[in-house]
C-alpha cells in the first residue's frame, strides 16, 4: 500500500517520495524492508530514539508525534496522536475484521466474559474467537497469549486472519492499558462491556478516577454511537458506567440483580454449580449454571448480554450457559486429595479478585480455606498489603509465596505482604509452597493456589522458567497419595 493512501487523513508530512509500505511496526527491532516504523514515546524509552536502528533495518517511513525529534532521511509523517494513528493505519492495512467484534473492559472477569462470550455465539452455530489474556481462541486455533489487549498492528493483523478464517464473531479484551495506548483504536466495533472496577494498575495509572477514564474510553471514543453497551449493574462503579454510556449514546444493557434487560432473580450456590432464575423480556429462565463461585454468574450474564447484543436469541443464549466451561485457571479445579479437599488454581492477583474467589469457596467449605499468594514484581505495589490483609482475613491458613518477581528482589515484595498477613507463614519457593498447601488440606478444607492461574511461566530476575501452577498441584498431589 502506498505511504500517501495508507496516511490518508489520519497523518500530514513529508510527501516528496511515496513508497510502497509492505508492512507496520512500533518496535524497531521488529522491522522488516519497506516498513513503516511508529515512532513513539513509551514509558521507559523514547521510539524517537530508535529511528535510526528502523532505517539501518530497512524502514521506509517513519510516523512520529508533532513534537519528536527525527533525525532521518526517510520521508517522516506527523500526527497529533500517533499511536491512535497508527492504530487507525494498521486497520487499513491490514483490512479485513470479524463483522462483530466486542470488546469487554473491567478489573476483573474480562478473560471469563471474552471466553464465555465465545463459547455462547459457538454453541449457537456461529464461528466465533475469543483473544485476551489466555491467548487466542477459533475453530481453527488455541494459542497461548500474553498481554491481554494485543499492540495494535498484530491486533489488527489477527484480526484480519480471523476474518479470512471465516469468524465472523470475535470477543476480546480491552485492559486499561490496551485503551489507554490506543492499542484496538482500529478495531470496529458492534458492541462493549463493563464488569466492574477495583484496584489494579494505580502504577500506570495516576488514580483510581484516570483508571475508571480510561477504562471509559471504550464507551466514550471506541463505540459507534448508539451500539450496545452491556453494564453488568451490581458494581459499586456500575451506575458510573451506565451514566457515562447513556451520555454518549450508547444502546445501555443492564444485567446482574439490578438489572433491566437480564435481572438475575434468585442464585442458589452449590459446590460445583449455581441455579439461577433469570428474567428477560418478561419471561423467567431456569439456568443451571456448571461454575463455582458468583462472580461467574456476574460473567455469564455479562456474556450473555453480548451475545444477545450481536443477535443471538435470548432463550438460545442463556441455554447455552448450561455448557459453559471456565476460562483456564479461573477457580478451576487442578484435583482433589485423598481426604475429598478441592484444590482450585485461580488468576487472583489483584484485592477484589481474591476477596471474591475467597468468598466463594466459604459456602462450601466445612473446614479451613487454605490460600497460597503472591504479588507479582514491577507492578503496583499497593495491591501487596491489601492482598495480605484479605487473605488473613478471608482464609484460615495463609502461605504466602512468589509470584513473578520479575526485576524485584522476591523477598522484598513478600515482605510487603506479610506486613499485612497476621499469622502467615512465608515459603518462598512456590513449588514448596503448593507442596505445603496441599499436604494440610483435610477432609472439608478448600485449597485456593492464587495469582498464576493459566501461565505456565515464572519470571525471576528477568527470565522466565517453565512454571505451571496445575502441573504443581498435580505433582503434589501425587506425593501427598504416596
Ligand atoms: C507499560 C506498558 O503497557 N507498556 C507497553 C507499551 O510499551 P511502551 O510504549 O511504554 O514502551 P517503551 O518500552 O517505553 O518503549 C517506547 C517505544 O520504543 C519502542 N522500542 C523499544 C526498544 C527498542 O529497541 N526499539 C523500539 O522501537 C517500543 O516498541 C515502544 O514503542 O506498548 C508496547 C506495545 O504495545 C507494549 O508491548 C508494552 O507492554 C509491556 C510489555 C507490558 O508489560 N505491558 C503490561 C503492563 C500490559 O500492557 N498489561 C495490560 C493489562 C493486563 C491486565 O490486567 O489484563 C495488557 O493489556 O496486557
Ligand atoms: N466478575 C468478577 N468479579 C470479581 N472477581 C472476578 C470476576 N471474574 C473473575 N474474578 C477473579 O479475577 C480473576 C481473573 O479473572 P479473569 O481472568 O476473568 O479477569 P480479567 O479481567 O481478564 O483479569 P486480568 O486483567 O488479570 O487478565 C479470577 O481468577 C477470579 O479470581
Ligand atoms: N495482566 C497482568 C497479569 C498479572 C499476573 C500475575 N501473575 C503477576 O505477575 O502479577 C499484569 O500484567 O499485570
Ligand atoms: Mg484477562
Amino acid at each position: 500500500m502506498k505511504l500517501s493512501k495508507l496516511a490518508e487523513d489520519l497523518a500530514t508530512g513529508q510527501t516528496t517520495s511515496d513508497p510502497d509500505i509492505a508492512g507496520l511496526c512500533v518496535d524497531s527491532r521488529e522491522t522488516g524492508a519497506g516498513f513503516l516504523f511508529a515512532a513513539l514515546a513509551g514509558s521507559r524509552a523514547d521510539g524517537a530514539g530508535f529511528v535510526a536502528d528502523a532505517e539501518a533495518r530497512g524502514a521506509a517511513a517513519i510516523l512520529a508525534g508533532e513534537g519528536a525529534e527525527i533525525a532521518t532521511t526517510l520521508p517522516v509523517l506527523r500526527a497529533a496522536d500517533p499511536r491512535r494513528a497508527i492504530a487507525l493505519m494498521a486497520a487499513r492495512f491490514h483490512g479485513a475484521q470479524p463483522e462483530h467484534v466486542v470488546a469487554i473492559t473491567g478489573t476483573a472477569g474480562k478473560t471469563s466474559i471474552a471466553t464465555f462470550t465465545r463459547q455462547i455465539w459457538a454453541r449457537c452455530g456461529l464461528a466465533a474467537a475469543s483473544v485476551g489474556t489466555t491467548g487466542v481462541v477459533s475453530p481453527s486455533r488455541d494459542e497461548y497469549g500474553s498481554l491481554t489487549t494485543p499492540d495494535p498492528i498484530a491486533l489488527m493483523r489477527l484480526m484480519a486472519e480471523l476474518a479470512g478464517e471465516g469468524v465472523t464473531h470475535a470477543a476480546m479484551e480491552a485492559s486499561s492499558h490496551g485503551i489507554d495506548q490506543r492499542r484496538l483504536d482500529g478495531v470496529r466495533l458492534a458492541a462493549a462491556a463493563f464488569s466492574n472496577l477495583g484496584h489494579d494498575h494505580l502504577d500506570y495509572h495516576p488514580d483510581i478516577e484516570s483508571y475508571f477514564a480510561a477504562k471509559m474510553r471504550l464507551f466514550t471514543t471506541l463505540l459507534p454511537k448508539g451500539a450496545p453497551a452491556v453494564i453488568f449493574a451490581d458494581d459499586r462503579w456500575s451506575g458510573r458506567a451506565i451514566d457515562v454510556a447513556t451520555s454518549v449514546g450508547a444502546k445501555v444493557m443492564t444485567v446482574g440483580r439490578g438489572g433491566n434487560f437480564l435481572t438475575l432473580k434468585r442464585l442458589e450456590l452449590e459446590r460445583q454449580r449455581q441455579i439461577a432464575e433469570i428474567e428477560a423480556e418478561g419471561r423467567i429462565h431456569r439456568v443451571v449454571l456448571p461454575l463455582a463461585g458468583e462472580f461467574q454468574m456476574a460473567n455469564a450474564l455479562v456474556a450473555a448480554g453480548l451475545a444477545i447484543a450481536t443477535g443471538v436469541a435470548t432463550a438460545d443464549a442463556l441455554a447455552a450457559l448450561e455448557h459453559l466451561k471456565g476460562a483456564a485457571g479461573r477457580l478451576d479445579l487442578a484435583g482433589t486429595t485423598a481426604d475429598g479437599a478441592p484444590v482450585f488454581v485461580d488468576y487472583a492477583h489483584k484485592p477484589e479478585a481474591l476477596e471474591n474467589v475467597l468468598a466463594a469457596v466459604r459456602p462450601f467449605t466445612t473446614g479451613r480455606v487454605v490460600v497460597v499468594i503472591g504479588c507479582g514484581g514491577d507492578r503496583d505495589r499497593a495491591k501487596r498489603p491489601m492482598m495480605g490483609e484479605i487473605a488473613a482475613r478471608l482464609a484460615d491458613i495463609v502461605i504466602v509465596t512468589d509470584d513473578n518477581p520479575r526485576s524485584e528482589e522476591p523477598a522484598a515484595i513478600r515482605a510487603e505482604i506479610m506486613t499485612a498477613a497476621n499469622g502467615a507463614r512465608e515459603i518462598g519457593d512456590r513449588r514448596a509452597a503448593i507442596r505445603e498447601a496441599v499436604a494440610s488440606a483435610r477432609t472439608g478444607d478448600t485449597v485456593v493456589i492464587a495469582g498464576k492461574g493459566h501461565e505456565v511461566g515464572q519470571t525471576v530476575a528477568g527470565i522466565t522458567h517453565h512454571f505451571s501452577d496445575h502441573e504443581e498441584v498435580r505433582a503434589a498431589l501425587t506425593e501427598a497419595a504416596r
